[in-house]
C-alpha cells in the first residue's frame, strides 16, 4: 500500500512541480534549473551506461555536441522545425554510438574508458575546426522551439520541456530496469558468463545500453541547443564529460535518482562558488577547480556509493523495501521433455588443454533423458572443466558435444543456454543487489520476448506477470517463497546455491547441471535439495551433477561417471563404482 502511494505520489509532485514553479522564480533561476534538468538527462544515460552497466564513459559530453550541432546546423542552415531536428540529432547520434560502441563495448576495463576518453577529445575539435559548424565562433540564431503556435522562446516555457523529458526519461529507465531487458542490465557486473548461462548476451546489453545513454545525452544537445539558442565546442569537451561522471558518482553512481540529485548539487555548488568565490579572491577560477578536486576525493573517501546511497537507506522505511509484484496464477508455457530413456547428452572424445596441462583427457559419456548421473572425482579431476565444456563456457581442444541430438560443440555459451541446458556454478554467481525473486526471474529471461520499447514503455506486464509467477513457483520448490523479497546479499552460502537451482529451473531446462549443489548446505536442506531433484527425475528432467558429498551422491544418483586426473576411470551404477578397485585408489580411499 505505502508503496503505491509513493508510486503515485512521486509523479503528481513532480508535475505539479514542473507547472508550478515557472510561475513563481525569476529568470536567473529558471535558467540554472533549465541547466540541472539538461545535465540530468545526460547524467541519467551515463547512470544506466556506467553506474550500473559498468561500463565507464567519458564521451557523453560529445554525445551531446553532435545532437546540438545537428539540429542547430539543420534549422539555421536548412530551415528544418526543431521537431525534425530533434528526429535527426537522435538518429546521427545514436547512430555514431551504436559504431563507436561495436568498436569499444568489446574492450573491457581501462581500454574501454580511455577509448571513450580518445571519443571526447576528438569530436569537439572536429567541431570547432569545421567551418561549416562555425569554426571557433559556433553556431548562432538557433529557432526556438515551438508547439503549434505556441514558441516556446522564453525560459520558462523551455522549463516545462526540459523537465517534462527528465519526467519521461526518468520514467522510462526505471520501468527498462524493472523489465527483462533491465534485470540482464542489472546483472551485468556478474559479468558475461553469468547472463549467458540464462541466455543473454552481455556484448549486445552493453552496446544497448551505450546507445540509450547516447539517446539522453542526443535529448539533452536538442535542449541545450534550442534553450541557448547558440552553440559553440566548449560545452561539449572532455571537461564536461568528466564534469558528468563526477555528478553521477556524487550522487550515487547505481540509482537512477541520483542523476537529478547529483546535477542538481554539482551545478548548483558551482554556482555559489562561482557567487562567493570572487569576494574572497582574485583567483576564483583556480580556487574553484580546487574545491571541486577536494570535495570529489572527500565524497570518494567518505561517501563511496555518493549522496544518494545514505539517502536512500534513510528514506527506505518509506518505501517499505523492494518493491513486491502482484504474482498471478499463470506461469511461462512449458516446452515438452524428451522420452524418457532417449538420448540427451553424448560427449565424444572431449579433450580440453589449458598450454601443456590436459585437463579433460579422451572423455566420451552419455546421459539418457529422466536420468539423474553424478560426476565425480578427486580436487582438480578436470570436473569443472567438462562443465565448461558442456555449457560452451570453454571451447573443447578435441572431441564433440551433441545436445538432443544436434551438435552443440563450437555454439557460444548463449546458443547452447537457449537450447535447454541450464547450469549452476561451483562459485555461486548470483546478483547480491536484486531480490531473490528477480534472481530467479532472470532464469526465465530466455522464455520471455518483451525488448527494450516493451520494457520502458510498461507494455510488458502480462508477460512480466508470468516471468514472476514463475519465479515464485520455482522459489516454492527450493523451500525460498518466504524470503522472496529478501535481497540475495543477505543469504548464506548454502542457500545462495539453491538460489542458484531456482534460477535454472526457471529456464524450464531439458538438461540442468548443478555443480556442487550440496556444499553449504545443512542436514536437512540436503535432504530436501535429494527430494526436489528426485521429483525432477519424476517429472523428465535430466540432471548432471557435481558433488563431493559421496553420501548425497550415491543415493541420488542413477550412475555415476568417475574422472581423476582429466581421465574417465569408471562408469556404472553407484554400487559398481563403489566396488571398482581403480576408484577406490583415485577418489574413495581403499577403504571405501
Ligand atoms: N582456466 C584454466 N587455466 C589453466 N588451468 C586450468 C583452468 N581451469 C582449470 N584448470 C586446471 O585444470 C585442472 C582441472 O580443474 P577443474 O577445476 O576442472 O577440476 P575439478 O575436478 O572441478 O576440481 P574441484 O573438485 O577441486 O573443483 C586443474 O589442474 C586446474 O588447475
Amino acid at each position: 500500500m505505502k508503496q503505491r502511494v509513493w508510486a503515485v505520489g512521486i509523479p503528481v509532485v513532480f508535475l505539479l512541480l514542473i507547472a508550478v514553479v515557472p510561475r513563481y522564480l525569476g529568470n536567473f533561476h529558471i535558467a540554472l534549473l533549465n541547466d540541472i534538468g539538461i545535465a540530468s538527462l545526460v547524467v541519467l544515460g551515463l547512470v544506466l551506461v556506467s553506474g550500473i552497466g559498468g561500463a565507464l564513459s567519458f564521451g557523453q559530453a560529445a554525445f551531446v555536441g553532435i545532437a546540438a550541432y545537428a539540429t542547430a546546423w539543420l534549422t539555421t542552415t536548412q530551415g528544418l522545425s526543431p521537431w525534425l531536428g530533434l528526429v535527426c540529432a537522435l538518429v546521427l547520434t545514436c547512430g555514431s554510438a551504436g559504431l563507436l560502441g561495436l568498436i569499444t563495448m568489446r574492450l573491457g576495463g581501462h581500454y574501454l574508458a580511455l577509448s571513450t576518453i580518445a571519443w571526447g577529445l576528438a569530436v569537439p575539435l572536429v567541431f570547432s575546426n569545421s567551418s561549416a559548424l562555425g569554426s571557433h565562433s559556433g553556431v548562432d540564431g538557433i529557432p526556438p522551439v515551438s508547439i503549434g503556435s505556441w514558441s516556446l522562446e522564453q525560459g520558462s516555457a523551455m522549463f516545462v520541456l526540459i523537465w517534462l523529458m527528465v519526467f519521461c526519461g526518468g520514467w522510462f529507465a526505471l520501468n527498462l530496469l524493472r523489465s527483462r531487458v533491465g534485470r540482464s542490465v542489472r546483472a551485468l557486473r556478474g559479468g558475461k558468463v553469468l547472463l549467458a548461462s540464462f541466455g543473454a548476451d552481455a556484448f549486445r546489453v552493453r552496446l544497448m545500453l551505450f546507445v540509450i545513454a547516447s539517446a539522453y545525452a542526443a535529448l539533452a544537445g536538442w535542449l541545450y541547443a534550442h534553450t541557448n539558442r547558440f552553440i559553440s565546442a566548449a560545452p561539449f569537451s572532455l571537461h564536461a564529460s568528466i564534469d558528468y561522471v563526477f555528478m553521477m558518482v556524487v550522487g550515487g553512481m547505481a540509482q537512477l535518482g541520483s542523476a537529478l540529485l547529483g546535477s542538481t548539487l554539482y551545478i548548483g555548488l558551482s554556482n555559489l562558488l562561482q557567487d562567493i568565490l570572487p569576494h574572497i579572491t582574485d583567483r576564483g577560477a583556480q580556487v574553484h577547480s580546487l574545491a571541486f578536486a577536494l570535495l570529489f576525493l572527500l565524497i570518494l573517501e567518505c561517501l563511496p556509493g555518493g549522496i544518494g546511497k545514505p539517502l536512500g537507506r534513510l528514506l527506505s522505511p518509506l518505501w517499505a523495501g523492494p518493491r513486491k509484484a502482484r504474482i498471478p496464477t499463470e506461469t511461462l508455457a512449458r516446452c515438452a521433455m524428451p522420452q524418457r530413456g532417449s538420448p540427451v547428452l553424448n560427449v565424444e572424445g572431449a579433450v580440453k588443454r589449458f598450454g601443456g596441462l590436459v585437463a579433460v583427457n579422451d572423455v566420451s559419456f552419455q546421459i539418457q533423458a529422466g536420468e539423474i548421473v553424478g560426476l565425480i572425482g578427486p580436487n582438480g579431476a578436470g570436473k569443472s572443466t567438462m562443465f565448461n565444456l558442456l555449457t560452451g563456457t570453454l571451447p573443447l581442444t578435441e572431441g564433440a558435444v551433441q545436445f538432443l541430438g544436434k551438435p552443440i560443440s563450437g555454439l557460444s555459451q548463449r546458443d547452447i543456454a537457449v537450447r535447454g541446458i541450464a547450469r549452476t556454478f561451483q562459485h555461486v554467481k548470483l546478483r547480491p543487489q536484486m531480490t531473490l525473486l528477480e534472481n530467479v526471474a532472470l532464469g526465465a529471461h530466455a522464455r520471455g520476448h518483451c525488448g527494450l520499447w516493451r520494457g520502458g514503455l510498461r507494455l510488458d506486464r502480462n508477460e512480466e506477470a508470468r516471468i514472476m509467477a514463475e519465479a515464485m513457483t520455482q522459489l516454492e520448490r527450493v523451500g525460498l517463497a518466504d524470503q522472496a523479497y529478501e535481497l540475495a546479499g543477505s543469504l548464506p552460502l548454502g542457500t545462495q546455491r539453491l538460489l542458484e537451482i531456482a534460477r535454472a529451473l526457471a529456464a524450464d531446462p531439458v538438461l540442468i547441471m548443478l555443480d556442487e549443489p550440496a556444499a553449504g548446505l545443512r542436514l536437512f536442506e540436503k535432504q530436501a535439495l535429494a527430494k526436489l531433484l528426485d521429483t525432477l527425475r519424476t517429472e523428465g528432467v535430466t540432471v548432471l551433477i557435481v558433488e563431493h558429498d559421496m553420501e548425497f551422491v550415491m543415493n541420488l544418483v542413477d550412475r555415476l561417471v568417475v574422472m581423476s586426473f582429466g581421465s574417465k576411470i569408471a562408469e556404472g551404477k553407484p554400487a559398481e563404482v563403489r566396488a571398482n578397485p581403480q576408484v577406490q585408489a583415485a577418489y574413495l580411499g581403499s577403504d571405501a
